[in-house]
């Protein structure tokens, strides 16, 4: 008589992941911004900030309590630590080393252009630091591309300037157009790194003026078809209008980042989106709503896990349990995730020789 072997226990960690919604400022841990303040207090005692490791800990000034505070810690914290090339650069090798730890291989980070000193420059510094990295792990298991962030324009300026600033600082629209421009400038087939896609992202409880930034995704589209669209959509009650879900849904985004606060019919449409065009949209997080979903792939993701300490690992170990999962369900889970990069074929074809089958 023979006996079923049972399957070994997954182990998160080593199940080959694909990230593909993490914003690289806050991705960066408490531990490697600690290093930076380090090094910034020692060059000018005078440096007024916190340490990271104490105002990100729970319950503090900078930590993720909730939507509001949070997005206030890129421009009135962060932002102060990582304000040159060579801080750019370290933080975001360990960005990389972070996720390629954790058993990701491939990554999609998404970041928005600043002026470190120029909005080109912070591009090519960023891409210039995954191809270091690539060129000089071994072995490499984790490939890396770049989505480029846009925030749209604030409805209108604050009339008093704010403290903290604002999350979607007001800004015309011309710099969603110049960031489409450094997109396309820098998408080029490359074996190495290369920007793949645009996101809109920015704080979802400010009203933003969609209406002058979606003629500029709509152009996006046109001239750089090549370019995949990812959108965050519907993540807090007041960014969940219907007319605001109409414009970011006629842009025909590719994948939708949260889509929480959604109702029966907006599903609807999303669907709709996906039978169009004959291949699924991806959902970045929102399992509960969107598993299993005609047209929908759910994509798990980190966000932010600099600050809210939840590595990919760990979000699918909590899918796994919450859900009751089994192994191959993950594994078909992760897997899936292949359809929606913006990579390209030749990484598709990578990424479906390693994906775990079960
Ligand atoms: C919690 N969910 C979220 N929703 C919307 N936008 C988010 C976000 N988490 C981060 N960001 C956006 O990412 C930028 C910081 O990273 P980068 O400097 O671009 O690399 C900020 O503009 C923030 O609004």
């Amino acid at each position: 008589m023979t006996t079923a072997t049972p399957n070994p226990p997954l182990d998160f960690k080593a199940l080959p992941k694909i990230e593909l919604h993490a914003h690289l400022s806050g991705s960066i841990s408490p531990q490697t911004l600690h290093e930076i303040w380090l090094q910034k207090k020692a060059s000018d005692p005078t440096l007024s900030l916190a340490d990271p490791l104490l105002a990100l800990a729970p319950g503090q000034a900078h930590s993720a309590h909730d939507l509001a505070s949070f997005f206030t810690v890129f421009s009135s914290y962060i932002y102060h630590l990582i304000n040159d090339a060579a801080t750019l650069t370290s933080t975001t090798l360990s960005v990389l080393r972070d996720f390629a730890a954790d058993g990701v291989v491939y990554l999609e980070l998404r970041t928005t252009p600043r002026a470190l000193p120029t909005p080109e420059a912070y591009v090519s510094t960023v891409l210039s630091a995954i191809r270091h990295y690539e060129a000089t792990t071994a072995p490499l298991t984790m490939r890396t591309n770049l989505i480029l962030s846009v925030l749209p324009p604030l409805s209108s300026p604050p009339s008093q300037p704010s403290y903290p600033p604002p999350d979607r600082p007001p800004q015309p629209p011309s710099l969603a157009l110049s960031t489409l421009s450094l997109a396309l400038h820098h998408s080029h087939p490359s074996p190495t790194a290369r920007v793949v896609g645009l996101d809109l992202c920015g704080d979802p409880s400010s009203t933003s003026n969609l209406p002058l930034l979606t003629p500029i995704i709509h152009q996006g589209r046109l001239t750089a078809p090549h370019l995949g669209l990812t959108l965050h959509f519907a993540e807090s009650r007041a960014s969940a209008t219907d007319a605001e879900l109409a414009l970011l849904l006629a842009c025909g985004p590719d994948r939708l980042g949260h889509v929480i606060h959604v109702h029966e019919g907006v599903k609807g449409e999303i669907v709709g989106l996906a039978r169009g065009r004959g291949r699924p949209v991806g959902v970045e997080f929102h399992f509960q709503d969107w598993a299993g979903v005609e047209g929908c792939w759910v994509v798990l993701a980190t966000d932010d896990v600099g600050v809210f300490g939840s590595p990919l690992s760990n979000e699918y170990r909590i899918v796994a349990e919450e859900f009751g999962l089994g192994r191959a369900e993950i594994c078909a889970l992760a897997r899936g995730v292949v359809d929606v990069i913006f990579g390209g074929e030749r990484e598709k074809e990578r990424l479906r020789g390693l994906m775990w089958e079960e």
